[in-house]
């Protein structure tokens, strides 16, 4: 189980520096708007991913006036994960200050869940933000997924190459799908079996929800390609439409989860509060999921939004049974601490900092 000790990061964003010890449990972010919380968050994400949650380009992360931002972060398990961003597009990843060689090897190091106004997108957004959240889920339970999805992927580029020359030759063709086949199957595998897993444990929070909304919600896992056939016969049979479109229409890579009420899409049904609640139950089950083996870091962007104190409460106790630690941010600290308060320890003594013009500083609770 690892959490993060010590939090330092240069340059990032309104931060020009900040050297933070974080509490193994709760830790709370308190300040006005564009006080800088956020991208203490951020700066988490990325020290775990390589990447920030809110911008695919590092530039618009790095502090203004500087060159390069750097983020450092020593985890309980005594590993030290650095990652450093320049301005002309180059960077660095350090694990124990030698270079990692993909930043998959971070996340595996500190899996990390956030939940922020993005998170909406796990229903009302596509097939993909959900593929990426079973995915999430496989890779920390199953160590053979990401190879597994690698070569699916290298296949399925090549496939997609000799379609959109418009050429059957099978000479060419076979072995790829044979590939794609062989890849495809276990991955799907690999997804079925944890997926059985997850939805246990997002029904199981559900059952903590009012029953009338949330009893009949259901949560499907569809494998991208037609039902009870196989890959392979699936592939032959999408072979003339996958010419004409010039790619692979069917196949893992088109995976979904599917929440429906009553048959209808969740969203479409469900209040913002109540989506907010389904979407802390997923997140909180795919960490429950993962938790025999790592229990990750919560990454929280202003809980009291869209919840009321009941489900505020809700999530706080769904968080402290399958997460290492929780990084909070709020406006007020009392309104941000009150969730947590009344659970067991350590998660009822959180830590406060303020965050100012992007200072941070650490607080005392009811010491405004
Ligand atoms: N590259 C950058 N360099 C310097 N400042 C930046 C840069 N990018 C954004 N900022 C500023 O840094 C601050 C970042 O704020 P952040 O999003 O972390 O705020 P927050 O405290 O979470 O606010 P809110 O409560 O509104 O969500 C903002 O004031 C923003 O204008």
């Amino acid at each position: 189980m690892s959490c993060v000790n010590r939090l330092v990061l240069s340059n990032f964003r309104n931060i020009d520096a900040a050297d933070l010890p974080l509490a193994p449990a709760v830790n709370l972010f308190c300040g006005a708007n564009g006080s800088g919380k956020t991208s203490l968050l951020e700066a988490v994400h990325m020290l775990a991913s390589g990447r920030s949650f809110r911008s695919r380009q590092s530039q618009t992360v790095i502090r203004y006036d500087a060159e390069s931002l750097a983020v450092f972060g020593r985890l309980t398990s005594g590993v030290s994960l650095g990652v450093e961003k320049r301005r002309d597009g180059h960077g660095r990843i350090r694990i124990n200050q030698a270079p990692a060689e993909s930043s998959s090897q971070l996340a595996a190091c500190l899996p990390l869940q956030v939940i922020n106004s993005e998170s909406f997108a796990a229903l009302d957004g596509g097939p993909g933000v959900r593929r990426q959240l079973l995915d999430w889920t496989v890779f920390h339970v199953e160590h053979s997924f990401a190879q597994h999805w690698k070569v699916y992927q290298s296949a399925l580029k090549q496939r997609n190459a000799l379609l959109r020359r418009g050429k059957i030759d099978s000479n060419l063709l076979a072995p790829w799908e044979h590939q794609l086949v062989q890849s495809g199957e276990a991955v799907d595998t690999l997804r079925r079996k944890v997926f059985a897993q997850l939805r246990i444990l997002f029904r199981e929070r559900l059952g903590d929800l009012p029953a009338a909304v949330f009893e009949p919600l259901e949560l499907q896992y569809r494998s991208g390609w037609k039902k009870d056939t196989s890959l392979a016969a699936s592939l032959r049979e999408s072979l003339d439409g996958d010419l004409t479109q010039g790619f692979t229409r069917i196949g893992p890579h088109r995976a979904d989860l599917r929440f429906t009420i009553h048959g209808q899409p969740a969203h479409a049904v469900l209040s913002r509060g109540q989506q907010k609640m389904a979407v802390c139950a997923l997140r909180t089950a795919m960490a429950a999921t993962i938790s025999g083996r790592e229990k990750p870091v919560f990454l929280v962007d202003d809980l009291p939004s869209e919840l009321d104190d009941e489900n505020q409460l809700r999530f706080a106790r769904w968080v402290s049974d399958c997460a290492s630690q929780v990084l909070v941010t709020g406006i007020e600290d009392q309104v941000t601490a009150r969730p947590w308060l009344s659970l067991p320890q350590p998660w009822c003594e959180p830590k406060m900092f303020h965050v100012e013009h992007g200072q941070v500083t650490p607080a005392t609770l009811g010491a405004d």
